[in-house]
């Protein structure tokens, strides 16, 4: 993934500067190489590199170290700085209601990121709708209202209607009351002029407040020309990056966003609904120089803590009962899956081993222990080394269950207390406890 790579080189780079004797020249043009070399790797525009290379590199032999500030300490707050400002300021994006389109290539993840920004405008409590109108792809129809009743989105197409511009015209009329509409289009190939002019067309019908392009991370250098292809056609308010997740390549959208002058809105970061993030340049740096993105991860388990009570302090001492894993995986299951989370974590993460089967939680399985778990005595779920055999076959005939599905449920229980208890002491104890102060977790 970008964020991996692309960061674990500018780290090294930065790590040059924490070993060196003393900063001189010397160190910062070897410094300021590793930098341009980490960036070329991932697909960043050469011209975009030497400009951000050739201003560190000015800056930091120019400029004195503000007082109480070692020269260490400021040329990596140089390099921070110019790499937020290469990156910009993010698209602003207002709470309020609005008419969004959306744009890109086919295969750009533009559907999913439709599905994905109704739920992000859910959840901040406007009504969101979305409009199908990519007439284009068989399928799409499908797969967008598929989302759309799984997020209990609303939604509106007309299956077997061909012409996309009336679609977007009836359902813009259909759905006037609702706060955030989003019109999906058809994924297209820049240059095929039809499309063009369908977007175009459909760009008329409203002034839509935003007409956000997106981009595949993946993309590579072709992303530039992509951008302008769009932006001429319709006019991009501002862009979402997605697969950022998967791809070392990151470079070539984000040089795309520099080129075309625009701006990034949101980022893609899984495949899940919940993986999508309004875009923050400071926090995006700080992740890819490895600070942690503690601002995002709040934000998250805000949404989910303030739904679910889930005693982090209490998990930590090494009680860990079932009704507290149950609490967790729930609290887990809202906020996506734990990988995303814990990359945002400081350096060094909690210091715990998990692995990600360990969390691999769907719905089916969480209902399934919830009917498991009422057939057992509150004494039981508070400990449940009570839990023989016989009990076991007690538990099963009670909730009409299997005892091996009991057992399952005991031993991904003792899974995931082990788990907690390679987080109790770890290295990064000490972050934890930052963060839930931060979190407001008692
Ligand atoms: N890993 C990852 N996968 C993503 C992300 N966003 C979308 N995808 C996946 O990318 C694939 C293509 O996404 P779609 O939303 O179907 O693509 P589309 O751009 O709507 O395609 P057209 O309708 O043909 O234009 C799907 O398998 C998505 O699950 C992301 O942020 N991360």
């Amino acid at each position: 993934m970008v964020l991996d790579s692309l960061g674990a080189s500018l780290k090294s780079a930065l790590q040059k500067l924490a070993n060196a004797g003393k900063v001189d020249k010397e160190v910062i043009d070897e410094v300021v190489k590793d930098i341009q070399r980490a960036m070329i790797q991932a697909d960043v525009n050469v011209k975009l590199v030497m400009r951000l290379s050739g201003r560190i590199r000015e800056r930091a032999l120019t400029e004195a170290p503000p007082p109480g500030m070692d020269s260490r300490e400021h040329v990596l707050r140089i390099v921070y700085a110019e790499l937020v400002n290469i990156i910009g300021k993010a698209t602003p994006v207002a709470l309020e209601p609005q008419t969004i389109m959306m744009v890109g290539l086919q295969g750009s993840g533009k559907t999913t990121t439709t599905a994905k920004l109704a739920r992000y405008f859910a959840r901040k409590g406007l009504k969101p709708a979305v409009i199908c109108a990519d007439t284009y792809r068989p399928g799409a129809y499908d797969q967008l209202s598929q989302l759309c009743a799984k997020l209990g989105v609303t939604f509106y197409g007309e299956r077997d209607n061909k012409d996309a511009v009336a679609i977007v015209r009836n359902g813009l009329r259909e759905t006037a009351k609702y706060d955030v509409r989003i019109v999906d289009t058809a994924g297209r190939h820049a240059l095929e002029t039809g499309l063009i002019k369908e977007m175009k067309d459909i760009a008329a019908l409203a002034n839509f407040t935003h007409r956000f392009l997106v981009l595949d991370a993946a993309i590579g250098q072709q992303a530039s020309e992509q951008a302008k292809a769009f932006n001429d056609a319709v006019g991009i308010t501002g862009v979402i990056i997605t697969k950022l997740d998967g791809t070392a390549k990151g470079g070539g959208a984000l040089s795309a966003v520099s080129d075309t002058n625009t701006s990034i809105a949101f980022i893609g970061v899984g495949e899940t609904p919940e993986g999508l993030e309004r875009f923050d340049p400071d926090g995006f740096i700080s992740r890819l120089l490895g600070m942690g993105d503690l601002k995002a991860l709040v934000e998250k388990a805000n949404e989910v803590l303030s739904q679910k009570d889930v005693n982090v302090e209490k998990m930590m001492s090494g009680r860990f009962t079932l009704n507290d894993m149950y609490a967790q995986l729930e609290a887990i299951n809202k906020m996506g899956p734990l990988k995303q989370i814990m990359s945002m974590l400081p350096l060094g993460g909690l210091g715990a081993n998990i692995t990600d089967d360990v969390y691999k939680m769907t719905q089916d399985k969480l209902l399934s222990y919830r009917i498991i778990m009422d057939s057992m005595t509150e004494a039981e779920k508070e400990d449940p080394k009570l839990i023989g055999s016989s009990r076991i076959m007690r538990i099963a005939r009670g909730s009409g269950r299997s005892p091996e599905d009991v057992r399952e449920l005991l031993k991904y229980h003792k899974m995931m207390q082990k788990a907690m208890k390679g987080m109790k002491g770890g290295p990064g104890r000490a972050n934890l406890k930052k963060l839930m102060k931060q979190m407001n977790i008692k």
